[in-house]
Parts: structure tokens; sequence; C-alpha cells
């Protein structure tokens, strides 16, 4: 059912009206103003505290804010899509990754079929195939138990499992070996398996279409590898296994269905790593603390489902985004983890946010006239204290920033954690309040020096804490992004989970491949420019620069 197009939306006229009155104030007038807003404009649940005051909003930006995420009618629409409703408009089919997490005897009928049972039933084959691995039981070709795992996957086969692996590495087996293979260059497979032993190592090829070009290619790399290695297609059996929705292409593979974990069409590839898709994640720390993940994810999308949007985490923040990206002119927010384990969180959530809200196109099909999903990005503080905080320190553009520590690190040495929390509590404290002309003065600079020691503040942050990384914790803040992707995508009235974005290009490679490899000169039909890069590559290919 169409709806009211964004912009002509009450509630959003509403809001460029305050924009108008409060846009302006600076973050030190409304703290002056108000000496418990820090105590506040903040929420909790499922063991996550989120600081939310330093945002330049007030209280009635926030209800205003969730005033027009009432309108858009964020309830109906998170509750059709924890019913398992065709959210996924552009697709025709539900978003059902809260199902993935849903407790063992809770029941989703969807089609006819009970989801949560389907999950479940996957899941225990998942759990007693990374015991054998565990145990050694499952054993290669040549009999010797299993020490490597790679996974071949890319994109949401890829992120979540890498970015999990590493967030959990304290949790993870030492004595078995994980490598990510993703990009076709020849290079990832190459660097990934140079060291490893083909009889002792396990390929989980991850592909929800397992028709993805560079994970096939990889993949028959791999099975190249193992079978030259051990001298029998027999090997494929034993060090293959495959995770997918599409039983007819694992088979025409090569890969038992046996060994085949699957998942379903309902799981949108960046909304997969507690699905099959985890499968490396559970090997690495074992059934019980994967269930712990599941756990997190669910107690978030109880939250979510059921909390009042004024103390929603996820609403909340996916507000904020809307609030900035519709009002400032914000085109990045940048997410900054305080914690080495959490060093490719960034890089995960650039899928999810940005596959998921990089869109153009309403639900009924008419182009927006207002900005989506913005640029996402970050790196581990406080690294990136050292590189690029400058620019939103003092740059000439607004970048709001997710700050996310713990009280407690997972390797307590000395002072460390102390001095590395201190900064995350220093940044948000120094965008926010900055440091005026008088106070630079008053530090005795030299006048020409002033302008450059000037900081403006008034940039927000959000200050994201949790007790310490355990499984359950990563899971609670996947789902916290998840849900906020979501909120802003049905502000926006888009289709968060499609991504017909990336296929033209995949059409257009597989039709100039041929035109690289072939040994004539092949007639070229692009454009020019394409043209000319194609016949200079071959050139370079031949002979170097001449
Ligand atoms: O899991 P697969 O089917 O191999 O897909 C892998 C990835 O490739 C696609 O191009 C999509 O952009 C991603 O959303 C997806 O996660």
């Amino acid at each position: 059912m169409p709806i009211t197009p964004l912009r002509q939306q009450p509630s959003w006229k509403a809001l460029e009206q305050h924009h108008r009155e409060i846009g302006g104030i600076h973050l030190r007038q409304l703290f002056a103003d108000d000496p418990l807003r820090g105590e506040r404009l903040c929420a909790q649940a499922a063991g996550l505290y989120l600081d939310y005051s330093k945002n330049r909003v007030t209280d009635e930006t926030m209800r205003l804010l969730c005033g027009l995420a009432r309108e858009r009618g964020l309830e109906e629409r998170r509750n059709s899509m924890f019913r398992g409703e065709c959210v996924n408009v552009s697709e025709a089919r539900p978003a059902l990754h809260v199902a993935l997490r849903m407790p063992r005897g809770s029941t989703l009928v969807v089609d006819g079929a009970d989801v949560v049972a389907q999950v479940h039933s996957v899941l225990d084959r998942m759990a007693s195939f990374a015991r054998g691995i565990r145990s050694g039981t499952w054993t290669g070709h040549t009999g010797k138990p299993i020490r490597n795992i790679v996974n071949i996957g890319i994109g949401g086969s890829d992120l979540g499992p890498v970015m999990a692996y590493e967030a959990l590495r304290a949790y993870t087996r030492r004595d078995l070996t994980f490598r990510f293979v993703s990009n076709v260059d020849a290079t990832d497979f190459v660097e990934a398996t140079r060291d490893l032993g083909p009889e002792e190592t396990l390929f989980i090829v991850a592909s929800k279409t397992f028709g993805t070009l560079e994970t096939l290619t990889n993949a028959r790399s791999a099975r190249d590898w193992v079978v030259d290695a051990l001298g029998s297609e027999k090997a494929v059996a034993r060090h293959f296994v495959a995770v997918s929705t599409h039983a007819r292409r694992v088979a025409e593979f090569g890969i038992d269905p046996a060994n085949m974990f699957e998942f379903w069409d309902w799981v949108g590839g960046r909304y997969s790593m507690d699905s099959a898709i985890g499968l490396s994640t559970m090997i690495a720390i074992g059934p019980e603390r994967f269930h712990e993940m599941l756990a997190g994810f669910h107690a978030m999308d109880e939250h979510f489902r059921t909390a009042p949007l004024e103390e929603n985490l996820p609403v909340l923040m996916g507000l904020l985004v809307v609030w900035y990206s519709g009002f400032f002119g914000v085109q990045s927010v940048g997410v900054m983890p305080y914690d080495r384990y959490l060093k490719r969180f960034p890089a995960y959530l650039q899928q999810l946010t940005m596959e998921s809200n990089g869109k153009h196109a309403t639900l009924e099909g008419s182009v927006v006239d207002y900005d989506t999903g913005p640029v996402y990005w970050g790196e581990p503080g406080t690294n990136g204290q050292h590189s690029f905080y400058q620019l939103i320190h003092q740059g000439t553009r607004l970048i709001p920033v997710d700050l996310i520590g713990f009280g407690k690190g997972l390797n307590p040495l000395g002072e460390h954690h102390d001095i590395l929390s201190s900064n995350i509590f220093a940044q948000a404290q120094a965008l926010a309040f900055g440091r005026t002309e008088e106070e630079v003065r008053a530090e005795g600079t030299p006048p020409d020096a002033v302008p450059h020691r000037v900081m403006e503040g008034n940039r927000p942050t959000n200050v994201l804490l949790g007790e310490i990384l355990t499984p359950r914790l990563l899971g609670t803040l996947v789902a916290l992004y998840e849900h906020s992707v979501f909120t802003q995508g049905t502000v926006w009235d888009i289709d968060s989970f499609d991504q017909w974005g990336v296929e033209l290009g995949k059409v257009l490679a597989v039709r100039i491949t041929p035109e690289l490899t072939s040994q004539a000169e092949p007639e070229l039909t692009h454009d020019s420019s394409t043209n000319a890069l194609i016949r200079r590559y071959r050139a370079l290919k031949r002979q170097g620069l001449s």
C-alpha cells in the first residue's frame, strides 16, 4: 500500500521546522541548560548501554523522530517482518533472519511450514558436524583428522564468518587453523593455502545461490588442489562441505548433498552469519557458544519487537541516522570499536548498512527526493585517532560516530584497558565540546596559531558500552545494527533486503572475460574507454608498458 511521500509527511515537516529552530544549538549549550542530560538521554537493553546524549537533539527532537517512525508504520512493518510476511517487496519474499535465532520449541509457521523447527534441525546437523571436526572423528580422505578449515565465500557468505571469527578469537580452538578465501584474485586462495596440508584441510563452500562466480572459481581451484594432492576425486567427499540454499547446484559441483547445510531464501546474504553460513564460526567456538551467540541476537530481537520506540536502542540509533542524513546533510557515519577483536566489524557493517540502504527507489517504485543510506566506515580505536580522526574533529564535514567499548578487556594487562577506554570518553568529549577560541588563547597560544587550534566541537557521537565481548554480546550488537538498518529503511520507504545494484557489474564482467582470455584479438563493441582499457590490458599481458 503506497504511503505518503516522506517529505510530505506531517512529522517530517515538523522536523524541518524543528531543525531550523534547534539545528544550530551547540552541544555545550544543550549540556549547560540541562545538567542531567547525560543521565537521561541513554537507554539500555540486552547487556548494551547506549549514551546518545552527545547528539544534536533535544527531547522534542526525539519525540518528533519517534512520531515520524510511527507515521511511517515502523511498528506494523516490524511486526510484519517478525510474522514472516513479504517485507522484501522487490524480491517478493520474507526477511526472516529473526527466525534463525528463535529458541528451540518456539514456532513460526510460514507457508504451512514451521521455520523454527527447520532452523533447529540444521543447527543440530551443524553441531554434530562441528563436534566431529573438533574431536577429530571426522577425518580426511587419508584418515587424518582435519586441522585446517577454509571458508570459501564472498559478501554475506564471507564478511559475517570472518568478522565473527576475529571477534570471537578469544573463544576459538587455537589448535585449528581458520582461513577465509573470498576474492577471485588468486592471491587470496594461494596465500590462504600456502602452508596448509591438503590431507588435513576442509573447505566450506559457502554460497546462498551457489552461482557466485568468485566463489565457484575459488571452489574449483580448491577441488583441484585437493584432488591433485590426494590423487583421487573421492577425496572431495571428505574435504568439502557446502552451505547453500541450492541443493542441485551443490550436487552438480560434486559435493554430496549429505554434506550440505541448508538455509533458505528468506535469509538475506548480509543477514546470514547466524544461519548455516556460520558453520566455520560454530567449528571455531563450538556449538554451545554458537547457541549463546544466537541467544544474544534473540535478546535484541525481543527488545526491538517489544520495547516502546522511545526506549528502543535500534530505533533510537536508526532515527538519529535519519535525522542527520535528512536535516544536516550528513553523508557518512563512522563506527569505531575500541576492541581489537572487532577489527572486521566496520567491514561487516559496510555490507549490512550500505547494501541494505543504498537505494534510490521507494517500495512502490518512485525515485526518492531525499538522501537514503549514508556511507559507513571505521577502524578500531585508538588507531583511527592517530590517522583520520583529525578530519572528524576539525574537518568541514559533519560525521556522526558510534564509539563501542567494554568494561573489561579479554586480555587483562596492566593499565591497557583503562587507557584504551579513557580514549572513548575523551574522544566523545572532545568531539562534542571542542575547544573555544577563548580557551585556546587562555592557554597562552601565540595569536597566529589560535585558528589552527580551535576545535569547533558540536560533533555527535553515540557511545555503546557492554561488559565484555562474549559470543552473546556479539550477537546482540549485530542484531542492534540490523534493526537500526531496518528502522532507517522503513522511514525512507526502501527495500532494505534486495541488492539489485550489484547485478549489472557482474553481467558486464562475464561479457568482458572472454575478451581478455581469447588468443585472437576480439572485436570490441564497448564504449571507447572500455575498448581502450581492454586493448591496453591485452598489450600489458603480452609485453608490459611500451
Ligand atoms: O552467498 P552468495 O549467493 O554466493 O552471494 C554472495 C554475495 O554476492 C552478491 O553479489 C550480493 O551482493 C551479496 O549480498 C551476497 O552476499
